[in-house]
């Protein structure tokens, strides 16, 4: 059984494994180099229009749910993965419905983006 106590010792120990798991979503998920890629064109083009705090807000809250959905459902999917290997509709399901939930909040962060970001590019262009 795991020690309930809160200790700060035990705490910096949570801290690192937290820290290990960032590590896994970085090294082990084809996905965080599309992820990667997204965050810097988003704050690079935060910084670029000089977007005002209200929207840098938004840029950085929607860049950390994205973010915070792909661990949720890496962790969904090795945790399937350990259950078993074999075809499983529950396993299946499970991994589905992780899925979806990063595809939700990337086409949400993707239309917030048009928002913000939108008009801006489309006055660049000259239209
Ligand atoms: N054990 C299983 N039983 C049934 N269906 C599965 C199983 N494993 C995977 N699937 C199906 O295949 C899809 C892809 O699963 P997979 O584990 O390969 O994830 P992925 O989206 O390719 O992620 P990644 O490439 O990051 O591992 C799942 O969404 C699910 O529909």
């Amino acid at each position: 059984m795991s020690d309930t106590r809160f200790t700060l010792a035990g705490r910096l120990k949570a801290f690192t494994y937290a820290l290990r798991g960032i590590k896994f979503l970085w090294q082990g998920e084809p996905t965080t180099r599309f992820h990667l890629a997204g965050t810097v064109l988003a704050l690079g083009g935060a910084w670029y229009f000089d977007f005002a705090t209200w929207e840098w807000a938004f840029v950085i809250a929607f860049i950390g749910l994205v973010w915070f959905a792909e661990g949720v459902n890496s962790a969904v999917e090795r945790a399937c993965d350990a259950i078993t290997l074999e075809r499983d509709p529950l396993i299946g399901r499970a991994k589905d419905l992780a899925a979806g939930a990063v595809l939700i909040i990337s086409m949400t962060a993707l239309a917030v983006a048009l928002l913000l970001y939108g008009p801006r590019v489309v006055a660049l262009l000259g239209g």
